[in-house]
């Protein structure tokens, strides 16, 4: 059960939690204690993305926001946490889960957990000298789930304390089941306490996994955050009909919206950010596939609005509702 001594975390998911996303949700449903941003990914050159960085961007973000970093090289990681340090963020954290081939195969995201020994340079340089507070996101291996036990004396080593486990491993990207007896057997092992991710769908998901692991005081949602915008707030005990359900989610898709158009350049991408979030909103209706088909239908600003006057009118599934 949700006690008040526990930490919810928005989960990065690339493309979707934006600051847009992040903001909107907290000016609605609410819920999130702190989110990550999704990774930046870091050049030789130097070079960062502008949108990217302006996405951690501390006076935009109205929750706290960690920046994430997606590198295998030292300098690179520092160069990037110090652009992040100019903006205002507080904490960074090292994406070891991404389990995407063209990553992990170039020993990046979760194929960094197949070399204990490059992980333990890495991140001893880093920690010596990243400007941030560090913080790390790893899932429990990428072919095998013992893989973590040598990273794990690394993180107590350097005395990590924020550190997230994606109870899966790099090669079932996001399919299967999570495994919570691997996630079990890093507890013991572990100087601080992890926060815990993966699939938690539900409130009473939320329930059952926190009274299997009464000591995990940080739960780190993604996906089913994004499926049902007030799942963070259902598990804090918030209850939802259909009516304040649907007045809440017309506010926060109108707070996108007008943050999206108001942008630099902002007609050209609108279009294809809308619909990212919808290959997940379209879950809070009933009718979902034919929702998302109208959407993705959609060829204009103009159409797109139209299909969402009549899609917000649609009516909303029992699933969402508490
Ligand atoms: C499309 C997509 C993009 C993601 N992008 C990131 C990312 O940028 N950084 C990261 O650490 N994890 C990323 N993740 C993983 C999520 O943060 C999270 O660990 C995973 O979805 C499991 O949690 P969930 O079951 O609550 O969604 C992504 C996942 C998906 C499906």
């Amino acid at each position: 059960m949700y006690q008040a001594d526990h930490h919810l975390v928005l989960a990065p998911i690339r493309g979707v939690t934006n600051y847009i996303l992040r903001n909107a949700l907290e000016q609605t449903f609410g819920g999130a204690d702190s989110s990550i941003s999704p990774y930046i990914v870091t050049k030789e050159s130097g070079e960062l993305n502008k949108r990217q960085l302006e996405d951690s961007l501390f006076t935009k973000n109205l929750i706290p926001t960690t920046a994430q970093i997606l590198t295998k090289e030292v300098d690179q990681f520092i160069h990037a946490a110090k652009h992040f340090k100019d903006l205002g963020v507080q904490k960074v954290n090292l994406n070891m889960g991404c389990p995407y081939p063209m990553v992990a195969n170039r020993t990046k995201g979760s194929g960094l957990l197949l070399h204990p020994g490059r992980v333990e340079k890495l991140l001893t340089e880093i920690k010596e000298r990243c400007p941030l507070e560090l913080s790390v996101k790893i899932r429990l291996g990428r072919e095998s789930k013992d893989e973590i036990k040598e990273i794990i004396p690394i993180i107590n080593a350097l005395d990590i304390k924020d550190f997230t486990i994606h109870a899966r491993l790099g090669k079932q990207l996001y399919k299967g089941v999570v495994d919570l007896d691997g996630f079990e057997e890093c507890l013991p092992l572990l100087k601080y306490t992890p926060c815990y991710n993966g699939d938690i769908k539900t409130p009473s998901d939320f329930e059952n996994i926190s009274k299997r692991f009464p000591q995990i005081k940080r739960w780190m949602i993604g996906r089913a955050a994004l499926s049902n915008p007030a799942l963070l707030s259902q598990i804090r005990g918030e209850e939802y009909n259909e009516q304040k359900y649907r007045a809440l989610f017309i506010k926060m898709h109108k707070l996108m919206s007008e943050e999206y158009l108001s942008r630099e350049n902002a007609k050209s991408d609108y279009l294809q950010r809308m619909r990212e979030h919808w290959l997940y909103f379209k879950d809070i209706f009933v009718d979902e596939r034919k929702v998302y088909k109208k959407i993705k239908k959609a060829k204009s600003i103009d159409e797109f609005h139209n299909v969402i006057d009549w899609a917000l009118d649609q009516e909303i599934s029992d699933e969402v509702l508490n």
